[in-house]
């Protein structure tokens, strides 16, 4: 873990408050951020493809890779089940990039076990009506659903303080600035460390 070579960003927020949106904005910005594809059980929705948004895999296809430990993360969220591959995140760390996950509470808090300089960065909504409009303009769920991601929602938002960081999404371009600082705070503080372990290495004359 010692070696990863770019830097690890985990961003989860309560269903609607905007995540998504935000890590597809940084992501057109910012052609060194890369995505990590999770798998699902839940149905794709709208324009979503597989292998893009998600892989879309069954529930017995789905237990069957947490049995081969195939997920470095997974959890039940609104009553399916999330995960990430290990191989999603590899293969990106093997590129050298800086990866984002995208996902819940739960799977931020195992990443932040797993790789202890993950930044974990938890979107908010400016307050619960706009959250509710904001699920019901997307105009890509049920109402029953929605009314669960907004169950939920107050027990998501609790864990905001367990994250390094908390950005309020009320104006967009505002949001996106802040995580784009969050971003390049990061970058400047790995170069920084490396450098200054590499200064060291050489005045020890240690190869
Ligand atoms: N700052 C904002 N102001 C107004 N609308 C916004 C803002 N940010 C995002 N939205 C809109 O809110 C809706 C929900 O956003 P998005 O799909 O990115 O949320 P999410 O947190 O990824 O949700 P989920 O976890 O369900 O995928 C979208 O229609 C998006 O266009
Ligand atoms: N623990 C994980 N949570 C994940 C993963 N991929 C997505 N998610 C989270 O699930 C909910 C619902 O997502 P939606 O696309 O159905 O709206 C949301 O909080 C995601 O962040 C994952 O790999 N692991």
């Amino acid at each position: 873990m010692d070696n990863f070579p770019g830097n690890l960003f985990v961003v989860a927020a309560p269903s609607g408050a905007g995540k998504s949106s935000l890590v597809k904005a940084l992501m057109e910005l910012d052609a060194k951020v890369r995505p990590s594809v999770s798998h699902t059980t839940r149905q794709p929705r709208g324009q979503e493809k597989h292998g893009r948004e998600y892989f879309f895999v069954s529930l017995p296809e789905f237990d069957q890779m947490v049995e081969s430990n195939a997920f470095l993360e997974w959890a039940n969220v609104h009553g399916q089940r999330y995960g990430t591959s290990r191989k999603a995140i590899e293969d990106r760390i093997a590129q050298g990039a800086d990866v984002i996950l995208e996902i819940d509470f739960q799977g931020a808090i195992q990443v932040k076990k797993l790789f202890a300089n993950a930044v974990l960065i938890f979107i908010l909504p400016p307050s619960w009506e706009e959250l509710k409009s904001r699920l019901h303009n997307r105009g890509e769920d049920a109402p029953d659903i929605i009314d669960l991601r907004l169950q939920n929602a107050a027990d998501e938002m609790a864990q905001a303080k367990e994250f390094d960081y908390v950005i309020i999404n009320e104006l967009f371009e505002t949001a996106l600035f802040d995580l784009k600082a969050i971003v390049h705070a990061q970058r400047l503080k790995y170069l920084a460390q490396r450098r200054a372990r590499a200064d060291i290495f050489q005045a020890l004359n240690i190869t």
